[in-house]
């Protein structure tokens, strides 16, 4: 089981860590050697250049096997992050793990904390709400903690325990055989012994850890469902003035956790300290009394005598190396079991969204009327709802005297609104008009107090919501991956030919064409090697490439220089028509394309109609735009 998980690079660690042991060994043989020379008053210049030159290869190994484990680590940390987020988000159980972990989600890894310790029922981790939702298409809380942590423990696990424990278990064998050859077999056949002895004392010591770390990943679970479940219900306990119950709720599994992580910790201590004390104290006492009994009955010299000693030193080696990093081992098996089956569930790889085919745009709209073609009669009036053809398949929102309540105060009141398929909308008003409160609700994230919200016709809960709408944040998320990778986290199983397309649309298709490595190229941390336009425009793609049916956009152009500006502009512009597009502005400029405006004032329409029609009036739009004028 320990072999199947490593990764093929953690062999370099281990054969190198292989030949450290027997150039250590060869050097303490040689000291042996040297020491016999000396007393015998010969020469030994042939035994000491074996020492040196043993010694220089053991540090060399030393130190570039130490090298590999966290450049490993790197890398089997992304490739198991990219790995989740493609499952989470593309739901395909296929790609869910990375190769050579698939058996670990029916067995839970042999280890303790495994099967056992995994919190996954009666109050442990929790499955469901910690799931990606299904219908979201985006990972769950519970995703987002393995996506995180528990990835870390992975890579740490794989990278940095296995190839060196590995080589720290086996290293016994080659010093017992080269001991056995050029000392003396039968020290080496009662150490070997000993020796054997140590799988037992592990598993028995395992065993004892075996109550606590479950108890404490019992109670990690259920602090992590705790404050997903206040997370979730956050809005409510607001609105309800309850914040003060969930944070006390919060806390309160907070102090349980942490103190069975104290007691954890004080046992991994002791585990420590038996360690040390005990077992080096045992091989080295053994060590010298057979040296001791052997060199008496004349069967080893007193070079022997000392290759014994030093030799013993390096049996020590498994004991150590699980004393330091047996909690590593855990955690990390046990993460990969549950990253393996969470990330592997039929409930988590249905998709949901509809996926673009190559011949139609990548969110369907076969009956949206094309930009500026609205059958809209102009108005200024408020309430009057006149966005669009009002009821009929074409209608993908309604709005119907809409009101919001945040912190127990009325924020939005009788909004009414009709938004048709393939219409631009765009939102504005001063700073607090509800503008961003508005967005929150039609993302589902907020519910609505009073009024309707019909999402095709039906009324929208916020599953339906959060399924139809795709958001554009001011500050996207970009991860340090690829450009493709990037796309793909909308869409994992995407074809270049649809990231291609939904670069296209969104205007970046030329610069990402231009780059050397296309959409391979990487994009840094935090899309560090792009420009601030690249980024809005590169989640405008991806949020193409979701195949949502409602993009809405926060301050698309908000911190953009005049280029980058024009750019999303016309990245958006080229959208109208195919994709109903609500864009929150501040900015006013980029309204003047929308086919209609509505202007929220003190959470109430103060005005919906035409940029032109609102430009003729004497509102806040007409006042803030020639503001805008005046400041460029
Ligand atoms: N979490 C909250 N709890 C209570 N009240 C809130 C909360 N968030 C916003 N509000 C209030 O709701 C009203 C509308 O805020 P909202 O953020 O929707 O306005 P906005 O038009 O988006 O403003 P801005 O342009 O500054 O982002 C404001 O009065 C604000 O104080």
């Amino acid at each position: 089981m320990l072999l199947e998980d490593m990764p093929p690079r953690a062999w370099i660690a281990t054969t190198l860590q292989w030949i450290r042991t027997i150039a250590l060994a060869t050097l303490f043989l040689a000291l042996g050697q040297v020491l016999d020379a000396t007393l015998a008053q010969q020469e030994s210049s042939g035994a000491l250049l074996l020492a040196g030159v043993a010694g220089i290869l053991a540090v060399t190994c030393a130190g570039v096997a130490a090298a590999v484990p966290p450049r490993l680590r790197a890398v089997e940390e992304q490739r198991w992050r990219g790995s989740g987020i493609r499952a989470a988000l593309g739901r395909d159980p296929a790609q869910a793990a990375p190769t050579g972990a698939a058996g670990h989600a029916a067995t839970g890894g042999g280890m303790p904390g495994g099967a056992s310790g995994r919190p996954s029922t009666a109050g442990g981790r929790p499955s469901a709400g910690g799931r990606p939702s299904a219908a979201g298409g985006r990972p769950g809380t519970g995703e987002a903690e393995l996506l995180t942590g528990g990835v870390e423990r992975i890579a740490e696990y794989r990278a940095e325990f296995l190839g060196p424990a590995l080589a720290a278990f086996t290293a016994p064998a080659l010093v017992l055989l080269l001991l056995g050859i050029f000392v003396d077999p039968v020290i080496a056949v009662v150490l070997l012994v000993l020796v054997l002895l140590v799988p037992v004392l592990v598993r028995f010591f395992l065993s004892r850890f075996r109550g606590p770390t479950a108890a404490y990943r019992r109670l990690a679970g259920q602090a992590t469902a705790k404050f997903q479940e206040v997370l979730r219900s956050l809005g409510g306990l607001v609105l309800l003035g309850a914040e003060d119950a969930g944070r006390r709720s919060v806390a309160e599994a907070a102090a349980a956790l942490r103190v069975q992580a104290v007691a954890l910790l004080k046992r991994s201590q002791l585990m420590i300290l038996v360690n040390d004390a005990l077992f080096s104290l045992v091989m080295i006492t053994a060590a010298v009394g057979l040296a001791l009994w052997r060199f008496d009955a004349g069967m080893i010299t007193v070079g022997g005598f000392l290759a014994v000693l030093l030799l013993a030193t390096l049996l020590y080696e498994p004991i150590d190396k699980l004393g330091r990093t047996f909690y590593v081992a855990m955690a990390g098996r046990t993460q990969q079991g549950l990253f393996t089956q969470t990330l592997t569930t039929p409930e988590a790889s249905a998709s949901s969204r509809t996926p673009p085919t190559t011949t139609s745009p990548a969110v369907p709209a076969a009956d949206a009327p094309a930009a500026g073609k609205s059958t809209e009669t102009p108005t200024g009036q408020p309430d009057e709802a006149a966005f669009g053809p009002g009821r009929g398949s074409a209608e993908l929102l309604r709005l119907e005297d809409l009101g919001v309540e945040r912190g127990g105060r009325g924020v939005l009141r009788g909004v009414t609104l009709s938004v048709p398929r393939g219409a631009v909308l765009a939102v504005v008003g001063p700073s607090g008009a509800g503008k961003s409160t508005l967005a929150a609700v039609l993302q589902g994230l907020l519910p609505a107090a009073s009024g309707q919200l019909l999402l095709e016709g039906h009324p929208a809960d916020p599953a339906a919501l959060q399924q139809a709408a795709v958001t554009v944040p001011q500050k996207p998320f970009i991860f340090s991956g690829t450009v493709a990778e990037n796309l793909r986290l909308a869409r994992p199983e995407a074809s270049e030919d649809q990231l291609w397309k939904v670069l296209a649309q969104a205007r970046l298709d030329a610069e990402i064409a231009a780059k050397p490595h296309g959409l391979d190229t990487q994009v840094g941390e935090d899309g560090g090697s792009l420009s601030g336009g690249q980024i809005r425009r590169l989640a405008i793609a991806r949020a193409l490439l979701s195949g949502a049916k409602l993009l809405i956009l926060d301050e698309p152009t908000a911190d953009l220089d005049r280029r980058a500006e024009r750019l999303v502009d016309e990245s958006l512009r080229s959208l109208a028509g195919d994709h109903t597009l609500i864009i929150i502005a501040h900015r006013l400029a980029t309204t003047r394309w929308a086919e209609k405006v509505l202007v929220l004032e003190a959470g109430e329409t103060a005005a919906l109609g035409s940029p032109d029609e609102l430009l003729a009036q004497t509102g806040y739009y007409a006042q803030a735009t020639a503001g805008e004028g005046e400041d460029r």
